[in-house]
C-alpha cells in the first residue's frame, strides 16, 4: 500500500492534475465526503485527507509515505525526516508582512520601535525580524491574520499574500515580501529507502508534469 496525505481544498484541487500524470485518480472529492481515507482508482495506492498543517507531521512519522505541503507549512514544521525532492509549483503565493493603511512601518523600524506582530508563521517571522534587527513580539494565531491589527492585538501580520484582495478589504497594506512560496513534495525517508520500487515513479510522474507544465505539454 503507497499512502498520499494532501489537505483539502487549493492542495488537493491543484493535486489533482499531477495525480492525473501518474495514473491516479481518486475515486471521491474530499469536498463532498466526510472520508479521511480515500481509494483511487489503483488499489494499492490510497490518499489521506489532512489539515495543511499537519501534513508533514504524518509523513514524518511513516503513517503516509508521501505528501504534499507548503513551503510555509515546511519551514515551520523544520522537514525532520522528510525528503523534499521537488518543488511542485503549485498553490503558489507570497509570505509578506502588513500593517493597517496609515501606520508607517518604514519609520517604526527606522526608530527602533518593539512591534506586536500576529502570525501563524512564528518561525519564519522570527527569523525575518531578527535579520533585518526589528524588535518583535509575536502573537500565535491560528487563522484570520487580518483581523488582528484592525481590533489592537497587533501592529503588524506576517500572512499569506496571492491577489491581495483578503488584505484590500480589511485595510491593510503589504509593506514587505519575506518569501515566495509554492507546495513541495515531501517524502518519508525511511520509506523512500523501503518502498523505493513503488514511490520512484509517483515521484518521476510528478517531476514529468512539472516539466510538461513549464513547457506547456502536459497538465497541469
Ligand atoms: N491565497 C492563497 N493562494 C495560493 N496559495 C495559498 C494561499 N493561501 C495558502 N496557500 C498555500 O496553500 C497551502 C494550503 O492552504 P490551505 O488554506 O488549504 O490551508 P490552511 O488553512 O492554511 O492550513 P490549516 O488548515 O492547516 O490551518 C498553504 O500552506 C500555502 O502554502
Ligand atoms: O491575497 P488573497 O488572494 O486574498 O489570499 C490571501 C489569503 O489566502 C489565505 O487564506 P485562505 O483563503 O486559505 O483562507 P484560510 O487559510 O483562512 O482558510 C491567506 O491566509 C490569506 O488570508
Amino acid at each position: 500500500m503507497m499512502t498520499i496525505a494532501l489537505s483539502k481544498g487549493r492542495i488537493f484541487e491543484e493535486t489533482l492534475p499531477l495525480l492525473a500524470v501518474a495514473g491516479i485518480v481518486p475515486a471521491e472529492n474530499p469536498e463532498q465526503s466526510r472520508k479521511l481515507i480515500i481509494g483511487t482508482n489503483r488499489k494499492e495506492v490510497r490518499l489521506v485527507i489532512v489539515r495543511a498543517s499537519d501534513v508533514p507531521t504524518y509523513v514524518q512519522y511513516g503513517a503516509a509515505d508521501i505528501g504534499i505541503a507548503g513551503k510555509d507549512i515546511l519551514l515551520e514544521h523544520g522537514g525532520v525526516g522528510l525528503y523534499q525532492p521537488l518543488d511542485l509549483a503549485i498553490a503558489k503565493c507570497r509570505m509578506s508582512v502588513a500593517v493597517p493603511e496609515g501606520f508607517d512601518y518604514a519609520a517604526a523600524v527606522k526608530r527602533g520601535a518593539r512591534l506586536r506582530v500576529a502570525t501563524k508563521y512564528l518561525n519564519t517571522a522570527r527569523e525575518h525580524f531578527a535579520a533585518k534587527g526589528v524588535h518583535v513580539d509575536l502573537i500565535k494565531l491560528y487563522g484570520s491574520m487580518e483581523l488582528a491589527p484592525l481590533v489592537g492585538l497587533a501592529d503588524a501580520i506576517v500572512d499569506l499574500v496571492s491577489s491581495g484582495a483578503t488584505l484590500r478589504a480589511n485595510h491593510l497594506l503589504e509593506v514587505e515580501e519575506i518569501m515566495q512560496i509554492s507546495s513541495r513534495l515531501v517524502v518519508n525517508q525511511a520509506a523512500l529507502k523501503m518502498k523505493r520500487d513503488r514511490l520512484q515513479p509517483l515521484i518521476d510522474a510528478f517531476a514529468g508534469a512539472i516539466i510538461g507544465a513549464i513547457s506547456g505539454t502536459t497538465a497541469p
